[in-house]
């Protein structure tokens, strides 16, 4: 069976084919209507959504992108590449791209590396949730002398697929972003190792605010340095004080601080701008917080040598439990996290009783930590 060019139609039964590394073109969609912005120009998690795609491709390990003007001015093409994309080209004319495979990809597409390296393994099929279609050059090539490509792209024939991993979803002009921001947060939003005041409170608390910021492009660093300033208010708050009423106004900072710090991490991950130097400055910003709100309460208590000692167990039992949560991750049942932690110190603060929360964070941190310690004792010799 042979397509109107004289290519063999794409063979959908076979899910792997051998016939080398994909293309990507990127089609850009309609002239938006007046004063709206393109879909490519739009901003997802601060970052326009051609650049956001390009970075996409090249993570999933797509060597060459091209960027398709479809019913666009090819000196818009043009300047979008030199201007936006990361590693990106224009597009020749449909009728000199070469044989092989082509992943085509509308231009409001929004997806992640797993999602293409799920199709970008097969010809001739197409994402159910968004317009992504590994085709070969023959289908490419009347997509993009279709008289509307984004239309042509979209009714690829095929065999229709659900990713079985990965994210995708497609931006519906530029007023739908609030929708994807809530989808994005949705899929990445919280982290595998959220425990559970995390989960049931501090993550729907952060969501809002995260969910506010993501369209700005806010620098994530700069977020982790707000959390960091809160709790640290809410520390000295605690500490100097000296009433019922700033006390539970510390623990009102050091919750939301706890809360906030995870707006960041949320914000680096719906815009693609994690980092491992955010990474750093997130987790030693955390250490140094945790320390203050400790001080905070020793001072609240009275600054006693039994307050100076109880704080000094939770100050070094803390450390210690960030410290194995890093060497052994794998450790089940890891309750004493930074969530459940600053929340006990608020609460201790909030009614006035910063002694006992001390005492009870001494004792649970030490223990926490002598529970992981024991059960990497009592494993095999030479297993983490
Ligand atoms: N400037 C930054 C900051 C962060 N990142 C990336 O994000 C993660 C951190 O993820 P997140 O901020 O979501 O969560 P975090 O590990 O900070 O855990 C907090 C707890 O500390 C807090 O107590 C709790 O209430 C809160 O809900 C979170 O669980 C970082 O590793 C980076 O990958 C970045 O790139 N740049
Ligand atoms: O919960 P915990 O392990 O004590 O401390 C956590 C660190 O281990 C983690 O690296 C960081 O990203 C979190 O914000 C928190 O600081």
């Amino acid at each position: 069976m042979t397509r109107g060019n004289g290519e063999p139609a794409p063979d959908t039964t076979r899910w792997s084919d051998p016939t080398g590394p994909v293309v990507a073109v990127v089609v850009l969609t309609a002239e938006p209507p007046p004063a709206h912005r393109s879909v490519e120009a739009t901003r997802i998690g601060g970052r326009p959504l051609l650049d956001r795609t390009v970075r996409v491709l090249h993570a999933a390990g797509v060597r060459r992108v091209l960027v398709a003007a479809g019913r666009r001015s090819p000196d818009l093409v043009a300047g979008l590449v030199a201007r936006h994309a990361p590693p990106a080209e224009p597009c020749p004319p449909p009728a000199a791209l070469p044989p092989g495979r082509y992943l085509l990809v509308g231009a409001g597409a929004i997806f992640d590396a797993e999602t293409v390296r799920d199709l970008a393994e097969r010809t001739g099929v197409r994402c159910t949730d968004t317009t992504l279609a590994v085709a070969d050059a023959g289908t490419a090539r009347e997509v993009l002398a279709a008289d509307a490509p984004d239309a042509a792209l979209d009714a690829v024939a095929g065999l229709a697929l659900r990713p079985a991993a990965g994210f995708a979803t497609t931006l519906a002009g530029d007023r739908d972003v609030r929708r994807v921001h809530r989808a994005l947060w949705h899929r990445y939003g919280s982290k595998p190792s959220d425990g559970l005041v995390c989960r049931y409170l501090n993550r729907p608390l952060s969501r809002p605010v995260t969910l506010l910021l993501a369209r700005t492009g806010v620098w994530p660093d700069l977020l982790s340095g707000l959390s960091f300033a809160v709790a640290v208010a809410g520390a000295a708050v605690i500490g100097f004080g000296g009433h019922w009423w700033t006390m539970l106004l510390g623990g009102v900072l050091v919750q939301a601080g706890n809360a906030l710090d995870g707006v960041d991490g949320e914000v680096a991950r719906i815009g693609l701008r994690t980092s491992r130097r955010g990474a750093l400055l997130d987790t030693i910003l955390d250490r140094y917080a945790d320390l203050a709100i400790i001080a905070g309460l020793v001072l609240a208590a009275g600054g006693r040598p039994v307050d100076w000692a109880f704080g000094f167990a939770a100050a070094a039992g803390s450390l210690l439990v960030s410290y194995l949560n890093v060497l052994v991750p794998d450790a089940p049942r890891r309750l004493l996290r930074r969530d459940v932690r600053l929340l006990l110190c608020a609460v201790a603060a909030a009614v006035s009783a910063p002694l006992a929360g001390l005492a009870a964070l001494a004792v649970l941190v030490n223990a926490d930590a002598a529970r992981v310690f024991g059960m990497v004792l009592r494993r095999a010799p030479g297993t983490r």
